[in-house]
């Protein structure tokens, strides 16, 4: 009997069907122990101290009911009950076996001589049933439990058959994207879920149907219903019923797939930036350069790897700016610059830098990435501008505002080394002239050569400027004493006078300058180049070389300034007025004739002398308008006398040298006769000598248009000039008068009155009248009668007097 019958509890209070039954056991199972008990109480009592393999209970017992001990089909139950019955009470022992007996036996002796094999075999079967239940239970929970973990898992997991392509299971996770598709096929579902391939219907390569474990298959797909994208891991399994099936692990990596894409996305920026990218190490060791990096540097990036960006040899960095860059990266922080560096072919390039750290989970430092512009074309073309606004377009030199950084830098650096710094300013003498006469092309060509000479005379630590127009400084530094600007301004001066070729011709220059010193005439930048040009103003008027600076000088300047203010508002004011002097026929002793000499009543300096603001008037241009008042005004003065009845004279106007050189004065002549209606044979213009000489060909030019006019010229101030007989000669003059200096001495140095005589005889000669000025004696005037003169003028007569008075003169009042 293969079942192990140790232990049978027969619960019977028929103690003759005990033993019946005990006898069939003693017979064919003697090894089993008999329990015996013969009520419910006492049933009760046997299992509580042992525990039988199995119990035959009588199904009606004297305190109960074999119901009443069973357990309701408990699986827990530790033996099985079978019950016994009388015949006719089948039905109650169905009942029971319902309430958990496993089985019921009529008693009869047949039932009781095979009760041990009934037993057994009843035993043997509930055992197996109550394994079997067992395992069941243990399988579900089992099942229960993997369930749990299955669906706790984040990621999407379902098995399906690969034969059948039936889904057989789909976690919590996977139902809540696609709900419950368990016994559904693949192409049911997962293709209208997924993109791409399903691995089960369309890919045998994928997924081979006779499938071994460990050969797992990884693909991605994306959920169609939520775009999100999952990474698939296939496994073999073997299912509950023993076959193969395919267990597929999608995990969601769409976070991760997103990243992907905007690595792909930013690494693609990398590659294509229209920047040169280069990526090291936390050491500085190159690891990536993106293709621009390749085609500004022309280092490849198997070139740069390994190395440092030292490869491109960056300069133009001082040591605290380079410690500033590594104190900012290395405490987390970007850097931005401009470092010149090195081409792979030896060129010099400007970068325009944006250095940054890359920083890790943990904060510390991965990587550093250099963002770098070429910026070469911009640096070119702020070096152009930078040398634009600090030199002179023409000549190349310094202009104001370089030569002012430079002075402001010479005076900070000589006041530690306590040496003096010297501004020398130089102006051009008539090279307003050339220019007009020559041309603006020619002018311009000069001034370069100018310039040239100039920085050729001075050494490499000065500084040659040209303010504008014909006007340069020359900065020397480090001066020892104050007599060394002097021998500079020697140099220069003598280098400016050579003569200059150009365009076949050669002309000289001269200069005027002047010279101011730091310290002693002026702390700053503005009061040394104000100081030097007042000297070399004083230079012009005196007709020197050089002059230092001295403080009388700015006094003498605040003057004239004084002076330019009010004589260009004196026309507009019209405080201009002209006296008349006579001009008197030596023969007759008529008067022939005046001289307009312009007079300025100052409002409060009173009468001030044409000697002391002509040549201002000259200079500043302001005797353009003054000249054409004075002869517009003369003209008219004329023609009055004339309309009152007074002896027709003839009216002499001075002319300046800058009316005279303009070249419409015959245009203005005419225009001025016509509106006046003064007849042309009544004007006389006087020039001087030196107008004439300066340009003798474009002077014949215009007298000769003033005398096609019909007008009269007369050379003043005779004798003093150059008195040149050639170019006398061909002038058109009418008459020369004698310079009164020649006169004063006729009584009193016989030199004196040969040169009178001599002019006398030169006029009459070249078939003109002589005109003696500032006679103021009576021997003085029968000098000139006894030379043969033929005019005069001068306070013996009288002096230059108002209109008024010139009237009653004439009228013998
Ligand atoms: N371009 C212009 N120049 C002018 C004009 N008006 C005058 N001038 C020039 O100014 C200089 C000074 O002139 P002024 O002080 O008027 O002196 C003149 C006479 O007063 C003076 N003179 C005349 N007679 C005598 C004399 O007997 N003794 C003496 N000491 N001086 C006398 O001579 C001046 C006239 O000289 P000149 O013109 O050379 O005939 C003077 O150079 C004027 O030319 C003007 O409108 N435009």
């Amino acid at each position: 009997m293969p079942v192990d019958l140790s232990q049978v509890l027969i619960v019977e209070d028929d103690t003759a069907h005990i033993e019946a039954i005990a006898r069939a056991f003693a017979r064919i199972s003697p090894d089993t122990r008999i329990l015996r008990a013969g009520s419910l109480a006492e049933y009760r009592q046997a299992i509580a101290l042992d525990s039988p393999d199995i119990v035959l209970m009588d199904l009606n017992l004297p305190d109960g009911r074999a119901t009443e001990a069973l357990s309701n089909g408990r699986v827990d139950q530790p033996f099985p009950v079978m019950i016994m019955t009388a015949h006719g009470d089948e039905t109650r022992a169905v009942e029971a076996m319902k309430a958990g007996a496993i089985d019921y036996l009529v008693k009869s002796p047949e039932t009781f001589a095979t009760m041990p094999q009934t037993t057994a075999r009843a035993l043997r079967e509930w055992r197996l049933r109550r394994d079997r239940e067992r395992m069941e239970v243990e399988l579900r929970d089992t099942s229960e439990r993997l369930t749990a973990v299955m669906d706790s898992i984040p990621s999407l997991i379902y098995v399906a058959d690969p034969e059948t392509f039936e889904i057989l299971f789909i976690n919590a996770y996977g139902r809540a994207i696609w709900g419950d598709i368990t016994g559904q096929t693949c192409w049911q579902s997962l293709q209208t879920n997924q993109t791409g391939p399903c691995p089960f219907c369309t890919n045998d390569q994928l997924l081979p149907r006779s499938e071994k474990p460990g050969q797992n298959v990884v693909w991605e797909f994306q959920n169609t219903r939520d775009g999100r994208w999952y990474e698939c891991r296939d496994q073999a399994i073997r299912w509950s019923d023993g076959r193969w099936v395919r267990m597929e692990i999608a995990t969601d990596i769409t976070e991760r797939k997103l990243a992907e894409e905007e690595l792909r996305k930013l690494s693609l920026a990398v590659e294509q930036s229209p920047a040169a990218v280069l990526i090291t190490d936390p050491a500085g060791t190159v690891e990536y350069v993106n293709p621009k990096f390749t085609r500004v540097t022309g280092y490849t990036l198997e070139e740069a790897q390994a190395r440092t960006p030292s490869l491109l040899k960056s300069e133009g960095m001082s040591e605290e700016a380079y410690r500033d860059l590594l104190d900012r990266l290395t405490s987390g922080e970007e850097w931005h610059g401009e470092i010149r560096s090195r081409r792979k072919n030896g060129s010099r390039f400007w970068e325009l830098a944006s250095i940054s750290p890359v920083l890790g989970a943990d904060g510390a430092i991965t990587h550093f990435v250099a963002v770098k512009e070429d910026i070469s074309d911009r640096k070119d073309y702020e070096a152009q501008l930078e040398y634009l606004s600090t030199h002179d377009e023409l000549t190349g030199l310094a202009n104001r505002a370089l030569l002012s950084d430079r002075l402001e830098q010479s005076i900070h650096y000589a006041q530690r080394s306590e040496r003096q710094v010297a501004v020398l300013l130089l102006d051009l003498d008539r090279f307003k002239f050339i220019n007009d006469s020559l041309g603006h092309d020619f002018g311009d060509r000069l001034l370069c050569e100018v310039a040239r000479r100039l920085a050729e005379s001075v050494r490499e630590a000065d500084t040659v400027a040209r303010l504008g127009g014909d006007e340069f400084v020359l900065l020397l530094t480090e001066l020892a004493g104050t007599k060394d600007a002097g021998l500079v301004a020697n140099k220069i001066l003598r280098q400016l006078a050579e003569p200059y070729r150009l365009d076949g011709r050669e002309i000289t220059l001269t200069a005027s300058l002047g010279i101011s010193l730091y310290p002693r005439d002026g702390l700053d930048v503005a009061t040394l180049i104000r100081n030097a040009d007042t000297a070399m103003y004083q230079s012009k008027r005196e007709s020197s070389t050089f002059s230092y600076y001295a403080t009388e000088m700015n006094q003498k300047v605040l003057a004239t300034l004084e002076l330019e203010g009010g004589l260009r508002n004196a026309l507009e004011r019209r405080e201009f007025c002209l006296h008349y002097q006579p001009q008197v026929d030596l023969a007759s002793g008529r008067v022939i004739g005046c001289e307009a000499l312009l007079r300025w009543l100052h409002p409060q300096k009173g009468m001030i002398s044409p000697d002391d603001f002509i040549p201002l008037a000259e200079e500043t241009g302001l005797i353009t308008p003054i000249g054409a008042w004075v002869l517009d005004e003369a003209c008219r003065q004329a023609i009055a006398w004339q309309k009152a009845g007074l002896p027709e004279l003839r009216m002499a106007v001075n002319l300046s040298a800058r009316q005279f050189r303009k070249g419409d004065l015959p245009q203005q002549v005419r225009k001025t006769l016509y509106q006046t209606g003064l007849a042309a044979d009544r004007l006389e213009l006087e020039l001087t000598e030196s107008m004439v000489m300066d340009d003798p060909v474009g002077a014949k030019q215009t007298m000769q248009g003033l005398k096609d006019l019909g007008i009269s010229l007369s050379l003043d101030d005779f004798g003093t000039g150059y008195s040149s007989l050639n170019y006398l000669r061909r002038f058109p003059v009418d008459s020369l008068k004698i310079d009164r200096s020649f006169i004063r001495d006729v009584v009193i140095d016989p030199s004196g009155a040969s040169v009178v005589n001599s002019i006398v005889d030169i006029a009459h000669n070249l078939r003109i009248a002589a005109v003696a000025e500032g006679v103021e004696t009576r021997e003085q005037l029968d000098f000139l009668v006894g030379c043969g003169c033929d005019s005069y003028q001068g306070f013996f007569f009288s002096k230059p007097i108002p209109a008024d008075d010139f009237t009653r003169l004439l009228r013998g009042e």
